[in-house]
């Protein structure tokens, strides 16, 4: 059987496991750039009820733990979760080995993470049905993270602030990979074998870009960004900027979509927003950016070329007030920040930009002067674009070169807005 049919018939549930909804109006199509989406086969009218999961097809930190229990000599911390379904079977004699105090310590997406690992390699995991589905490594190819840990030379010619952020999510999953292995090799077990790097990166980046937000007890004292979950069926719908459908979750029914806001047509693809992120934070993030010039929230960070022109005091003051970094400009507008830093660079007496960022004035004598700083700012910027970009021509055409290609062109955008030839 088809691994999509397979998973709706999971899915579908039994006389044990309760069933989920998908409405008869949802196509799941697929198709190569964008992988899989949710595409409406009739018309669907405004509030409609689309899908609902229940819990015990939600893969969290409190359901693995309801199955972990299972093969340990511990009962899971959270009270009241017989909501959630598990199949009777063989104790597992790797996770017998597992300690409840040192479980929690892993975070979200390292205890998420193992638990894929480690029920990808068996044949009868009671997750097989969602775990096929799951995008391998090559389908999530577009996150330069992975070109970096690949020491792709294609990732060098990214803009910087991809660059940085990728460099820190990349430095994360390999604090993550080492928790885990730390965690396995105190259960006794031969972590690199039981776990190689490759296979936990797949389920880390699967984490990264399907996670969905679900509260943790309290009891698990958690960080923020440990409040995730994996749904199943849900995690088919595609990100757009602007809303579409609605998710919730309820302690109760599990993970809820419906059609929100507005009607579908037949053939409408079905879209929610992953949030308010430009075309960077897409690509970093989740492996995508929106088609040329659909992203409203894409900005050009220019807080490097700023701190390095800034003297001390200057910096000083910026920081007294909150406004040292984070110096953006969109194609619109720049940002206050950015308007702050640049009257500051202009200014001896400091004291004159306090009724600026307390809103008492426009800051009009320095808006001449900050125009033409920032017209340097991006001239500089610009040229070392061109420069990567002429770079990038010595290599075969490809997916991720397309992607380079995209980024630079964003950034060009940006600059040519404020730029007068
Ligand atoms: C939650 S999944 C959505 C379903 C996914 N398309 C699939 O095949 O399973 C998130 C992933 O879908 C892709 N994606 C989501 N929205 C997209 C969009 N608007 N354009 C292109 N790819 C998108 C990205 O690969 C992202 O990592």
């Amino acid at each position: 059987m088809d691994p999509l049919k397979k998973l709706v018939h999971w899915l579908e549930g039994d006389s044990q496991r309760p069933a989920a909804l998908i409405s008869s109006k949802l196509h799941v199509n697929k198709v190569d750039v964008t992988g899989r989406s949710l595409v409406a086969n009739s018309k669907i009218a405004k509030n409609e009820p689309l899908i609902t999961v229940p819990h015990s097809y939600l893969l969290n930190y409190v359901t693995i733990l309801k199955h972990l229990e299972k093969s340990a000599n511990w009962d899971s911390p959270i009270n009241s979760t017989n909501y959630i379904y598990v199949p009777e079977g063989p104790i597992d004699p790797i996770y017998a080995n597992f300690e409840l105090s040192k479980l929690l310590q892993l975070s979200s997406f390292q205890l998420v993470s193992l638990y894929l690992v480690l029920e990808k390699q068996k044949p009868e995991s009671y997750w097989k049905p969602f775990i096929d589905v799951l995008p391998s490594i090559s389908e999530l190819d577009g996150m330069p993270m992975i070109w970096a840990l690949q020491n792709d030379p294609i990732f060098d010619l990214l803009p910087n602030s991809i660059k940085e952020h990728s460099k820190a999510q990349q430095e994360k999953f390999l604090s993550d990979y080492n928790a885990v292995q730390e965690f396995l090799l105190v259960a006794g077990l031969d972590g690199t074998s039981l776990v190689p790097q490759d296979d936990f990166l797949w389920a880390w980046v699967c984490c990264n870009s399907r996670c969905l937000y679900m509260e943790l007890p309290e009891i698990l004292d958690k960080q923020l960004e440990d409040n995730f979950t994996l749904v199943p069926f849900v995690d088919f719908i595609n990100h757009a900027p602007e809303d579409h459908c609605s998710v919730s979750i309820s302690s109760t029914k599990g993970f809820q979509v419906t059609s929100g806001s507005r009607p579908y047509g037949n053939g409408d693809q079905i879209f929610f927003s992953y949030g308010a992120h430009s075309d960077e934070f897409l690509l970093c993030e989740y492996g995508f950016m929106l088609p040329p010039c659909c992203n409203p929230c894409n900005s050009l960070d220019i807080t490097p070329y700023i701190l390095k022109l800034l003297k001390g005091e200057q910096s000083e003051f910026l920081k007294k007030h909150n406004y040292y970094g984070e110096y953006t400009l969109t194609s619109n507008e720049m940002s206050f920040r950015t308007e702050i830093a640049l009257a500051t660079l202009q200014e001896k007496d400091l004291s004159k930009i306090l009724p600026m960022i307390n809103g008492m004035s426009e800051g009009a004598p320095y808006k001449k002067n900050t125009n033409l700083l920032v017209e340097k700012i991006l001239h500089k910027i610009q040229a070392a674009s061109k420069e990567k970009q002429e770079e990038l021509r010595r290599y075969p055409e490809c997916y991720r070169t397309s992607l380079v290609i995209q980024a630079h062109h964003n950034i060009n955008i940006i600059c040519d807005a404020y730029i007068q030839y």
